[in-house]
């Protein structure tokens, strides 16, 4: 469904936020990319919905390269950035309308999962209010509603649980589940390493933008839990540097 291949991003001023990483995400699959601040993990999700460009390696989206197929990916996917930027003087079922008519979903299918994903997240009263009368809460609520009303084949999420309150952290992942169960996939970043080993059956450990690990939940937590993995690759990492001074 998301086939990273070799792909490296280099900034303007010469930053080499990511190198040469590889990965796969399958359908069904609830895949975790973890790493510390500025390891590279927006660098990465900014590349594969096609925000920033790149020179080095492809990313595929159910076969259509992101960087010669745009459209095409962007028919597949949802994309939920970490703080997202909705349409201000937009009403919330504005909103939710002006994205299925984006995606043509029709009229029956919308209102059905309107109702259903905003009576979850418990934004329903909202709707009718302008988006700038919104906390980022219910932002970020209104934003996944709208992400999934097309019912994308990959959901991909920039830090999905800051900000949500626990009983949205609680919808949010039933929907996850909901979503893979269906065939659906998901890539999401995280740092909150428990939410990652009880949801995800993959992931991917991104250091300083080179990929340290990628593969099943199962293999790392056969002895451990992820946070000493985590923990465990990072000392590693610091040992190497210094051993190297
Ligand atoms: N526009 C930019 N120009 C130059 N360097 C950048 C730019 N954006 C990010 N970087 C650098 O690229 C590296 C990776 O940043 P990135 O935002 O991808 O990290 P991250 O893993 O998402 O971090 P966090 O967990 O803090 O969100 C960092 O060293 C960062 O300073």
């Amino acid at each position: 469904m998301l086939d990273i291949k070799k792909f490296s991003k280099v900034y303007k001023d010469g930053k080499k936020a990511v190198d040469n990483i590889s990965l796969s995400v399958e359908n069904g699959d609830v895949f975790g990319f973890i790493g510390h601040n500025g390891a590279g993990k927006s660098t990465t999700i900014k590349s594969v919905v096609g925000i920033l460009d790149f020179e080095e390696g492809d990313i595929y989206i159910d076969g259509h390269s992101i960087k010669k197929e745009p459209l095409e990916c962007k028919s597949k996917f949802a994309y939920i950035p970490d703080s997202p930027e909705l349409y201000e003087h937009l009403t919330g079922i504005q909103y939710l309308n002006f994205v299925a008519d984006i995606f043509g979903v029709p009229e029956d299918v919308r209102v059905k999962r309107i109702k259903e994903h905003a009576g979850m997240f418990g934004i329903t009263e909202s709707l009718g209010n302008l988006i700038s009368s919104y906390s980022h809460g219910m932002k970020q609520k209104l934003a996944i509603t709208g992400a999934i009303i097309h019912e994308p084949k990959l959901l991909i999420l920039d830090e999905p649980f800051v900000g949500l309150d626990p009983k949205a952290v609680v919808v949010l992942k039933e929907i996850m589940k909901k979503m893979t169960a269906k065939g659906n996939a998901i890539f999401f970043s995280t740092h909150v390493l428990d939410v990652a080993e009880k949801l995800c059956n993959k992931v991917a450990m991104i250091n300083r933008g080179k990929l340290v690990y990628s593969g099943t939940m199962d293999e790392i937590i056969q002895n451990q839990t992820l946070e000493e993995f985590f923990m465990k690759e990072l000392k590693d990492e610091a040992f190497i540097d210094s051993s190297k001074n």
